[in-house]
């Protein structure tokens, strides 16, 4: 059987990417095409390794090569992955960066950042973590690094810090540099320049997702980090109480100021259910169901998923292990589905204007 590239193109041209809503052809997904007798291969460069529809993807391939060429064509589809980014983030290297913010303290931000990131991590992405949340920052305990200092050095008289490493991810705190018992008291322009030395200060080499867990509410540093450097997008979690939730809205609106103007990727509703470890298909709706999902609908943003309350999210970051790391289990599953949403959410608001896309090696 002869097969040449141009009807292999022509076949993938049917496959249309669902999120991005034109097919895999025209967006330059397809690569590396080898034929070799009935034998043929080609990659299919996905916007993000944490892609949700990449079976989908893969099987709508073979499917098209089947139907318009020949079910006799013996098929290896690679999937690979090349992380867009629609503007320069002003931190050399990195191509997104994602905020993470709640409009209510206490509803589980840096629990979130924390698996958020780790999560984007485990599917094969380059992730960095700034925890700004300059009142209480929590990810040195979380990531069991309350003694660690971060190496700084001078290179041609400037300061160069070097993002501390652990399970896989990149990360500086705010907390790294203040002493828990001696609580700061910092002010505005303190602040600020605080904030932009993790950003600018650190060697962050290529990121694909930077995650920064923001403070609760609106403030200082919502102002310094969205008006210093162009933000992806915004994460807003909320949990199910009326109170969060309203507070949420108007974290939303804040990042919606034209002043502002960060696109959201959506709401995530964390404590949505409780869940007993020994019975985890039974879900107790303790503080009310769907209001995240709710809110969501009424901002016309994304919902990016429930996460259940279970005792053992709080040991596990008092004990400096964050529970994504923890293969099966509901934690896990919830944590892994919201990563992925949001990164569809990067491909999919990058897709609108992509300047640059830089390859990543996969
Ligand atoms: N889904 C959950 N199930 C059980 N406990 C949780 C869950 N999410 C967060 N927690 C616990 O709730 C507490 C607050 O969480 P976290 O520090 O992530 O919130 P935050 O919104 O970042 O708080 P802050 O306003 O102080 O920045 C922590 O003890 C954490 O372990």
């Amino acid at each position: 059987m002869e097969i040449t590239k141009e009807q292999v193109l022509q076949a993938l041209g049917n496959v249309e990417e669902p999120d991005l809503k034109k097919d895999l052809v025209t967006l330059n997904m397809i690569q590396d095409i080898h034929i070799d007798g009935s034998k043929l291969s080609f990659s299919v460069v996905l916007t993000t390794p944490a892609c949700p529809l990449k079976a989908l993807i893969e099987n709508a391939c073979r499917n098209a090569i089947g139907h318009f060429i020949s079910k006799e064509v013996e098929v290896t589809v690679n999937m690979t992955s090349r992380v867009t980014s629609q503007k320069n983030t002003g931190v050399p290297g990195v191509k997104n960066i994602i905020a993470v913010a709640s409009g209510k303290g206490g509803v589980g931000k840096s629990t979130v950042s924390v698996n958020l990131a780790l999560a984007l991590s485990k599917t094969g992405a380059k992730v960095g973590l700034i925890d700004a949340d300059i009142y209480g920052p929590s990810i040195p305990i979380m990531f069991g690094l309350e003694n660690e200092r971060p190496k700084a050095s001078q290179v041609d008289g400037k300061t160069r810090i070097e993002p501390i490493e652990k399970f896989g991810i990149k990360l500086l705190s705010i907390g790294f540099f203040t002493d828990p018992n001696q609580p700061v008291p910092w002010r505005g322009p303190m602040v600020s320049t605080a904030i932009k030395q993790l950003f600018n200060d650190a060697e962050w080499g290529e990121l694909d997702y930077l995650v920064v867990d923001l403070p609760p509410g609106t403030g200082d540093i919502h102002i310094t980090v969205t008006q210093s450097f162009p933000v992806t997008g915004a994460v807003i979690v909320t949990t199910p109480q009326k109170v969060a939730l309203a507070d949420a809205k108007k974290g939303v609106g804040m990042f919606l100021m034209p002043a502002i103007n960060v696109p959201i990727l959506g709401v995530v509703e964390n404590m949505s259910y409780f869940t007993p470890a020994e019975l985890p298909e039974n879900k107790y709706y303790i503080f009310g169901q769907g209001g995240g999902q709710k809110l969501a609908q009424t901002l016309d943003v994304p919902f990016l998923g429930e996460i259940p309350l279970i005792k053992s999210i709080s040991d596990s970051g008092d004990a400096g292990r964050p529970i994504v790391m923890d293969e099966g289990g509901v934690m896990n599953t919830a944590f892994m589905e919201m990563a992925r949403r949001v990164a569809q959410q990067v491909s999919i608001n990058n897709a609108v204007s992509p300047m640059q896309a830089t390859p990543v090696a996969d």
